[in-house]
């Protein structure tokens, strides 16, 4: 009897990237493999300037590794060529930025349609598709608001939209909870387990917060741009716990 194990929807091996070079180059991500699995939120974890920016601008393909391979659906990111690059990340990668990054004077509407306008679709085609991203997200009342105007929970739910609107496989968050107070915490925190739920999406969040990262499936620990330790959420019990372990994967790293 063979038994088909799921695969990962990204395999990163190996990845490494320096900022700068010679003495002075820090080498923000320092040899990490990790993969992302259909369905799953893993939390990016680890202290200030362990590395967890660059891994995720690594996976998203905004920044490239010196070394190492990012596979997601047959494309090894890490050298594809800028303009298959561009086209996954529109097509197959939502990234959602802790500053939301909206537009200001467009609609919010107009916001979460922009990837698929960028990507060439009609506009009526992509509004229709953005009213529905905005609807799941519980903001299709404030479609026609400029951004300004909504608070930061708010913003943050239209830029989740936005990263959903071309149906992306992995959505990779930084700090998308890092402006907002608890109740929003909270709420964004559900709205990125929906996105994990439906159609098998993988979802990697980097914050700080152990609240966050208790809504995780599996929780990755960098220090010194290294994994430090990774575990599963069902590993630890409460919040405290899980805040606990993380703090010690560092101590003994430091
Ligand atoms: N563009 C850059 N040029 C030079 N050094 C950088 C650059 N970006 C990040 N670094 C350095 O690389 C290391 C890792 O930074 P990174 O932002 O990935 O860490 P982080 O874990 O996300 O930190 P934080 O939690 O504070 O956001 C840090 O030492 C940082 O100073």
């Amino acid at each position: 009897m063979t038994t088909t194990a799921t695969p990962p929807v990204l395999t990163a091996v190996g990845l490494r990237k320096a900022y700068g070079s010679g003495t002075a180059a820090v080498h923000a991500v320092a040899g990490i493999d990790v993969d992302l699995m259909p369905g799953e939120i893993l939390a990016i974890m680890g202290a200030s300037g362990s590395g967890k920016t660059t891994l995720l601008h690594l996976l998203a393909g905004l920044i490239r590794p010196d070394s190492g391979s990012i596979r997601l659906e047959g494309v090894d990111v890490a050298v594809a060529s800028d303009a298959r690059i561009t086209a996954l990340r529109r097509e197959r990668i939502g990234v959602v930025f802790q500053a939301y990054n909206l537009m200001p004077t467009m609609s919010v509407l107009d916001n979460v349609a922009l990837p698929l306008l960028l990507a060439g679709s009609r506009r009526s085609q992509a509004r229709t598709v953005a009213a529905e991203r905005l609807a799941a997200v519980g903001m299709e009342s404030f479609a026609k608001r400029r951004p300004p105007l909504l608070s930061g929970g708010e913003q943050q739910r239209v830029a989740i939209a936005r990263a959903l609107v071309s149906n992306p496989q992995v959505v990779l968050a930084d700090e998308p909870t890092g402006n907002l107070d608890r109740k929003n915490v909270l709420a964004v925190c559900e709205l990125l387990r929906q996105v994990a739920a439906a159609d098998g999406r993988a979802v990697a969040v980097v914050t700080h917060e152990p609240m966050v990262a208790a809504y995780a499936d599996r929780i990755v620990v960098l220090a010194d741009g290294r994994v430090s330790d990774q575990f599963q959420r069902s590993e630890v019990g409460s919040v405290e716990q899980l805040a606990t372990r993380c703090f010690h994967a560092v101590d003994g790293i430091a």
